[in-house]
């Protein structure tokens, strides 16, 4: 779903701008350039359709900051612009539930509006659980978070705790306080941990020491229990978004390193070494049907030399997209060049020939096209259940009856004799 932007702003050079940068977020923008105009758009509308309000604090028909309390009494978040620099106005712009106060300065403010789009929209998808005795506590968290789209979750206490995140594979990150009724925090810290690793979950402890240095000992005593973070109570509204959102940025990091190690460069497919460690997964269960196909496209040197690299490479990522259509639910991987693996875990060789074949039709019949020049294609593949203790052995066998469907005559299936 393409979420919406309202935007008011009733400077017309800002406002083009302001379009541009919010469209570059692939977010439609819905434009006003006064409060009375924005509540006239608005009436038609839901407010779920919106992402967030990017609002002037002085409209011509609003010049103390209405628009953003029409904003928030129709439930979207918002985040008020104003090239005004004088402290009352910015205290009174924070004494308002705003995701975020950006002054016009300069083109900066472009670039960081933009970051806080994309920020807004990829937490509508993260869960943030807040465990803590208190209820007012609670909800002055998750209002907060609400602010910023997270999807929230509370519990009072530790109880099926880890359950419940089990349950809510959307929470990525846990805020939770020392002192609760029955536990301490540090301690539930230490026994999440045990299921939940780092790279999946992050933790915040939190808790209300006035003393500096029984903080300070409350701090190291969650790090030491596995928690990322701390935040001490009191805590300031920027501080908490600073935690929440380093921590997530964190988790967002490792699984773009993760996802990048395990794949293929070009196509985007698992790379060898990624299904490999897949496949193993598979073995060590003791499948009743075990069946690995491997593929090669024939003479695919021909394409690079006669329609160039170019066109092979485009050849590669379509062949790819096709083969993951086709095995959606097996283990596949480009192994590298031109050659392709498939591991169909509990389908047996009689089933996976039919399966194979329809994908090698389907090959031959695709036109791989760049600019506006077509040319075919036939993949020949060897397929085997045949199986010693490894991985390996199966590719052996598999490669085995690849080099007999090549030398067969290419674009057919040799399965084992
Ligand atoms: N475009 C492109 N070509 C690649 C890539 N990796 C390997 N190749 C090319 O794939 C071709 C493989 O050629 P060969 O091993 O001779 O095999 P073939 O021409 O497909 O012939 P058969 O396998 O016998 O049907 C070579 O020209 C490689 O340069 C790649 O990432 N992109």
């Amino acid at each position: 779903m393409k979420y919406k932007v309202l935007l008011i702003e009733h400077d017309i050079v800002n406002l083009r701008v302001l379009k541009r940068v919010i469209g570059k977020a692939n977010l439609d923008v819905i434009s006003a350039t006064t409060l009375t105009q924005a509540k006239a758009i608005f009436s038609n509308t839901s407010p779920e359709a919106y992402l967030c309000a990017v609002v002037d604090y002085n409209l011509p028909d609003a010049q103390h900051g209405e628009a953003i309390d029409f904003a928030i009494d129709s439930f979207i978040p918002v985040v008020v612009i104003t090239s005004s620099t004088e402290d009352d106005v910015r205290n009174n712009i924070l004494s308002k539930a705003v995701v975020d106060y950006i002054p016009k300065k300069n083109a900066q403010i472009y670039e960081y509006l933009s970051r806080l789009l994309i920020r807004l929209e990829k937490n509508k998808n993260i869960g943030v659980l807040v465990v803590d005795s208190q209820r007012k506590q609670r909800n002055a968290m998750t209002s907060l978070l609400k602010r910023h789209n997270f999807i929230t979750h509370e519990r009072p206490n530790a109880e099926s705790l880890n359950n419940y995140l089990s349950e809510h594979a959307d929470i990525k990150l846990m805020i939770i306080d020392n002192d609760l009724k029955n536990e301490a925090g540090v301690d539930v810290v230490a026994d999440v941990r045990k299921h939940f690793h780092k790279d999946t979950l992050s933790i915040i402890g939190s808790s209300s020491s006035s003393a500096t240095e029984a903080s300070s000992r409350a701090l190291a005593n969650f790090i030491k229990s596995g928690a990322d973070d701390y935040l001490a109570k009191p805590y300031c509204h920027e501080e908490f978004f600073v935690r929440v959102i380093q921590n997530i940025e964190y988790l967002e990091q490792i699984e773009l390193i993760r996802k990048t190690a395990n794949a293929d460069y070009l196509t985007g497919l698992p790379n060898r070494r990624h299904f490999f460690s897949q496949v193993n997964e598979y073995l060590n269960r003791d499948l009743e049907h075990k069946t690995l196909a491997l593929m090669d496209l024939d003479f695919f040197k021909t394409v690079n030399d006669s329609y160039g690299h170019d066109h092979g490479d485009i050849v590669l990522k379509e062949f790819s997209k096709l083969l993951a259509k086709h095995f959606s639910t097996q283990c596949i991987s480009r192994f590298g060049g031109e050659e392709f693996c498939v591991f169909l875990p509990n389908v047996s060789l009689e089933e996976a020939i039919p399966l194979l074949d329809s994908f090698r039709v389907a090959v031959s019949k695709k036109r791989f096209i760049r600019k506006g020049v077509g040319i075919n294609c036939t993949v020949s593949i060897g397929v085997t259940s045949k199986f010693k203790r490894k991985v390996e052995s199966m590719l052996g066998y598999a490669d085995e009856n690849l080099y007999k469907a090549k030398d067969g005559g290419r674009n057919c299936i040799i399965g084992d004799g």
